[in-house]
């Protein structure tokens, strides 16, 4: 074991907070050890440190970086291997029901497009943070690979492939993901229209949301991208914000983004709230660097990720959360397919 994950070992034995994250294709994993067990919260968003923000909640935990040891380890890529079990719980549960009720919502014209998701329960055999991150890095590495944990929070553990918003200085990258194909044996992914509206309202919307904050703003074609056994559709976002100060500001006119939340936000919100029947506490929220890279140590550098592709680990049982896109051509079945296949994206790892 090396000095990271024996950090990780001795932090959870004295029940303290810590997080352990890898960013996309790097060959380094990050862990940030709180000395204390108080949860901090991001007041200003000036501060230096790791944030976990939950999906509907201004009040944001966060571990700050002068309360926090924090170790650099380059990624060991030996080969970890995973049994395909099938004796999952695929809990359809009310998912297609509300499916349907949200179809009805768009075709009424109470919004365009909600995102809609469900927990799935996984139980785990025996569960080990070391080998559970290290197989995702190896089978998801151009993801945000993360376990958080903070013992008013609870354990969670993920790997996602959504940025929401890197910065360095007053230069600043997005992307506008949708659209779900499994990766089979296609070896060209053909989107639908339907594919290809839904990816259009996530960019439209974040063009929208940014850009009176914004100095000089590009948006790229868009390209299909694997993330792990699955593609979407990404549009890169990128270019300079007007001032420091509109890192905020950018942040909360993005967060939650139409990829996890709907267009309009407010009443696709209000809709996931009353009719989701569940919780979705961190899953759809973001998380990451702010103001500092803790691999440079360059500070006005953020890397801030949407909390997707995650899990909570609570006793011996996982929660897996998964969403899909609902537009009125939304068939929920094939909805409940795709969340089917993104909670395999997790299966993977645990199993
Ligand atoms: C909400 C999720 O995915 C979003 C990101 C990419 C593609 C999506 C889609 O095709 O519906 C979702 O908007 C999730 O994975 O839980």
């Amino acid at each position: 074991m090396t000095d990271l994950f024996i950090k990780v070992r001795t932090h959870q034995e004295q029940n303290l907070p810590f997080v352990i994250f890898s960013k996309p294709d790097s060959s380094k994993t990050v862990g940030l050890f709180q000395k204390n067990d108080h949860l901090y919260f991001l007041e200003k968003f000036d501060k230096k440190g790791f944030v976990f923000a939950p999906f509907d909640s201004e009040i944001i935990p966060f571990l700050p970086l002068q309360f926090c040891d924090v170790y650099v380890e380059k990624n060991n890529f030996s080969t970890y291997f995973f049994e395909d079990n099938n004796s999952f719980n695929l809990g359809n549960d009310h998912f297609e029901e509300t499916v349907v009720k949200a179809v009805d919502s768009i075709k009424n014209k109470k919004f365009e497009k909600v995102v809609i998701s469900r927990r799935e329960l996984f139980e785990l055999k025996n569960f080990d943070i070391e080998l559970f991150f290290k197989k995702s890095l190896q089978n998801y590495p151009s993801a945000f690979n993360y376990c958080f944990y903070h013992p008013k929070v609870g354990l969670w553990l993920g790997a996602t492939p959504e940025q929401l918003l890197k910065t360095k200085e007053s230069n600043f990258e997005t992307v506008a993901l949708a659209g779900t194909q499994k990766v089979d044996s296609i070896e060209k992914v053909v989107w639908t229209e339907k594919e290809i509206n839904e990816q259009q309202l996530v960019t439209d919307f974040i063009v929208e949301s940014i850009k009176d904050f914004t100095k000089e703003l590009n948006v790229s074609n868009p390209k299909t991208v694997k993330a792990g056994s699955i593609f979407h559709i990404k549009t890169k976002i990128s270019g300079k914000l007007k001032s420091k100060k509109a890192v905020e500001k950018v942040i909360k006119s993005l967060h939650p983004t139409s990829a996890v939340c709907g267009m309009p936000r407010e009443s696709a919100k209000e809709f996931i709230i009353q009719n989701e029947g569940y919780n979705r506490e961190y899953y759809s929220g973001f998380l990451g660097e702010l103001n500092i890279d803790f691999t440079s140590f360059r500070t006005q550098h953020s890397d801030l990720y949407v909390n997707l592709r995650c899990l909570k680990i609570v006793e011996n049982t996982a929660q897996i959360f998964v969403g899909c896109g609902i537009t009125a051509e939304s068939n929920p079945k094939d909805e409940y397919l795709e969340t089917v296949n993104k909670a395999m994206t997790m299966k993977k790892i645990i199993a």
